[in-house]
């Protein structure tokens, strides 16, 4: 068991609509998708790069974690998200090598994936998110 390859990076932006424009003229191509997670209180876009995808995050609500974070530290690089092939296995095992999980159980995600996020604190300070597609 082990990581397959980074999924996407999530950037925090204010402004959906602006950075949306700003990385089509910085990729030289437009965003695939727009998509509502409400859970996580985010609206995001995904732009996709080779083998992996930039997600831009804006807060929709107050309390989401991206309004939070911008509070704190200004728009910017937000969380790595990797592939996994059983994303309860890696969770189990993740758990026993004493990484601090954000869920007992995976979370749906935006572009039809389960998730799970690891406390930075046990991550030396990058929020990290565990990602596997969804098989339905
Ligand atoms: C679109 C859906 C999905 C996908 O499919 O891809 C997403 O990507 S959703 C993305 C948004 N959702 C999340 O981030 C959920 C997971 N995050 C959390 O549960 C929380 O943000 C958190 C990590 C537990 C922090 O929450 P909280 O303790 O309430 O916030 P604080 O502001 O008090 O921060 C505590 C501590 O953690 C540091 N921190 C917070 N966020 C990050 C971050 N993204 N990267 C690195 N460090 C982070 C924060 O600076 C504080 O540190 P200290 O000040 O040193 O205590
Ligand atoms: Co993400």
């Amino acid at each position: 068991m082990a990581f397959l390859r980074v999924e996407h990076i999530g950037i925090a932006i204010k402004s959906l609509e602006k950075s949306n424009d700003l990385f089509k003229k910085l990729f030289g191509k437009e965003h695939y998708k727009v998509e509502k997670v409400e859970r996580e209180g985010v609206s995001t876009s995904f732009f996709q790069l080779g083998e992996t995808k930039i997600e831009l995050l804006e807060a929709t609500t107050e309390e989401s974690a991206i309004s939070k974070f911008i509070d704190k530290k200004g728009e910017g690089v937000h969380h790595i998200a990797y592939e996994v092939d059983d994303i309860y296995a890696e969770m189990k095992r993740l758990e026993n090598e004493g990484f601090i999980l954000l869920s007992q159980e995976p979370k749906t995600g935006a572009d039809n994936k389960l998730i799970c996020f690891l406390h930075p604190k046990s991550t030396n300070g990058v929020l990290v998110e565990l990602c596997q597609e969804r098989k339905e």
